[in-house]
């Protein structure tokens, strides 16, 4: 039978772009379908962006911290409108590069909501297009639980466009986005609540790392409210009034929810075509990323395995090496270096101390907290953390993890070593680079056994 396409994408997202381009450029022709900006969300509404004003918001601590180290400054201000708007300019710059990594190799982009007819059939507007192969990579939506009043609260996206700053923010929820935004928030001026319905942040994280990490942002100056929750929010004037489960009630300027994302796969006939999907909604996908429809695959946010770029990409690639050279994909969701870019960050890589338990591994676990060279003349209170875990048996390291600046720097190095199976001997016998934080991960001793 002869289809219009060799491969049709829906979603020009992390993965999508990334199988579409190389897809073309080995001899697919392909279409793409996008119904918002190229680029998906970490472009768009996600890592980029978000690190961006991650970055406006270090500068805050500048003028404070440079003191030290003679600098004298008149107080700084800060213009909310100039971040924003830079940040969009640059956003459409990339947009431009991400338009002609797709049409460079031949991509054709259809503009609009994609949706499927059957096994081979795409729907693009009113274009109806025929494909050997289909990829779905739509990605996943912020998730705002049943609460009275949410359709008051603002999610992720819509903190890269606001108007305004408010002059203070409730932010809910525990992960990622939740501690990256506070961070952000905080370091802008914004006077700013975490508030988190468990009773530590950062589910999943080593537990010293989350109890560290916590600690730090309560000193930076945000007020961490844990075994807390949201019962109501209500319009006060321009401002919002939220009454928590325990009947106190907050006034404050925003209210944002960060409180994990779902699968964006509504709307897209999934089910009457056959498709299967989670409760919800992730597609199912084998080893091959293949659905249970042979013809049609998923990769990235949308099959909510780990929800990262990186992640998406390499399945992408996995893919294009399944097609085009028969290797059975066989990504390793172990040992997935990743950082959060609260402040200060985070970085870690592979097992944390929990997990190694839960493994039965019998482990020796090195940690350290320490105030970072740096902050020794610029007063800044903030100290730093680092842990290693490592297998008795074998002495392999089987976790990295860090809070303090350059974390998410410092742990890409650390996940190639622990990738390719090193040693605490391995660590041990590698020239620290000096005077950094990062030789402290090449010179735990004996001393800095945590007792278990
Ligand atoms: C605030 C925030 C910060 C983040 N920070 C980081 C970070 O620092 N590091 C990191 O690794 N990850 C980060 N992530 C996660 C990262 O953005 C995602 O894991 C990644 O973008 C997933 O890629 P994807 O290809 O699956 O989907 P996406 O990048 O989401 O792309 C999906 C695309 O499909 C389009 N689409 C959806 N439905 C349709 C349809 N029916 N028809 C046509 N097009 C459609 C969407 O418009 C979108 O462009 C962040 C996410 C958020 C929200
Ligand atoms: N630096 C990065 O790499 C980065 C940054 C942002 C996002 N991301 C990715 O995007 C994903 C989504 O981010 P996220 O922060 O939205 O999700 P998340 O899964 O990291 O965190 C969601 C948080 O919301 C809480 N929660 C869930 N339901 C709730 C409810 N009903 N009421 C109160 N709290 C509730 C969870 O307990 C959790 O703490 C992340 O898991 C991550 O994979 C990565």
């Amino acid at each position: 039978m002869d289809y219009q396409y060799d491969l049709f994408v829906i979603g020009a997202g992390s993965g999508g772009v990334r199988a579409s381009r190389i897809a073309a450029s080995k001899g697919f022709k392909v279409g793409v379908a996008e119904a918002s900006a190229l680029g998906g969300t970490c472009v768009n509404i996600g890592c980029v962006p978000k690190k961006l004003f991650v970055y406006g918001s270090e500068y805050s601590h500048v003028a404070d911290q440079a003191r030290g180290y003679g600098w004298e400054f008149t107080p700084p201000t800060f213009n909310w409108t100039t971040l924003r708007d830079n940040k969009t300019k640059e956003i459409e710059r990339l947009n431009g590069i991400y338009k002609n990594l797709l049409e460079n190799p031949g991509v054709t982009i259809h503009k609009g909501v994609g949706k499927l007819l059957d096994a081979h059939t795409v729907q693009v507007g009113d274009d109806v297009i025929t494909s050997e192969r289909i990829l779905i990579a739509v990605g996943a939506e912020p998730f705002v639980p049943d609460v009275v009043g949410r359709e008051l609260a603002l999610v992720s996206d819509d903190m890269f466009y606001l108007d305004q700053l408010p002059s203070s923010i409730l932010i809910v929820g525990g992960g990622y986005i939740a501690v990256e935004f506070a961070g952000i928030c905080n370091g802008l001026g914004v006077t700013t609540t975490l508030m988190y319905r468990g009773d530590k942040l950062l589910r999943g994280f080593d537990d010293d790392v989350r109890e560290f990490a916590t600690e730090e942002f309560a000193k930076s100056g945000i007020n961490v409210e844990l075994n807390s929750d949201i019962a109501k929010i209500e319009k006060e004037g321009d401002q919002k009034r939220v009454t928590l489960v325990d009947g106190r009630t907050l006034i404050v300027g925003e209210v944002l929810y960060a409180t994990g994302r779902k699968p964006k796969t509504a709307g897209l006939n999934l089910e009457a075509v056959g498709v299967e999907t989670t409760s919800n909604g992730a597609i199912v996908v084998d080893n091959a990323y293949r659905s249970s429809i042979d013809s049609i695959y998923a990769v990235g946010d949308v099959t909510d395995k780990v929800q990262l770029t990186p992640v998406a990409i390499k399945e992408a690639m996995a893919l294009i090496g399944y097609w085009f050279d028969g290797i059975e994909p066989s990504l390793d969701y172990d040992n997935i270096p990743t950082a959060v870019f609260c402040q200060p960050p985070i970085g870690t890589v592979g097992l944390s101390e929990q997990e190694a338990d839960k493994r039965g591994f019998d482990i020796d676990v090195y940690q350290t907290d320490f105030r970072a060279m740096k902050h020794t003349l610029s007063g800044a209170q903030e100290r730093s953390f680092m842990k290693l875990i490592v297998d008795r048996g074998s002495d392999r390291v089987l976790g990295a993890h860090m809070v303090g600046d350059y974390a998410g720097e410092i742990i890409q190095g650390l996940g190639i070593a622990i990738k390719a199976g090193a040693t605490k001997a391995h660590f041990d016998s590698t020239v620290g680079v000096h005077p950094t934080s990062a030789e402290e991960f090449v010179t735990f001793s004996a001393a800095s056994l945590k007792k278990r």
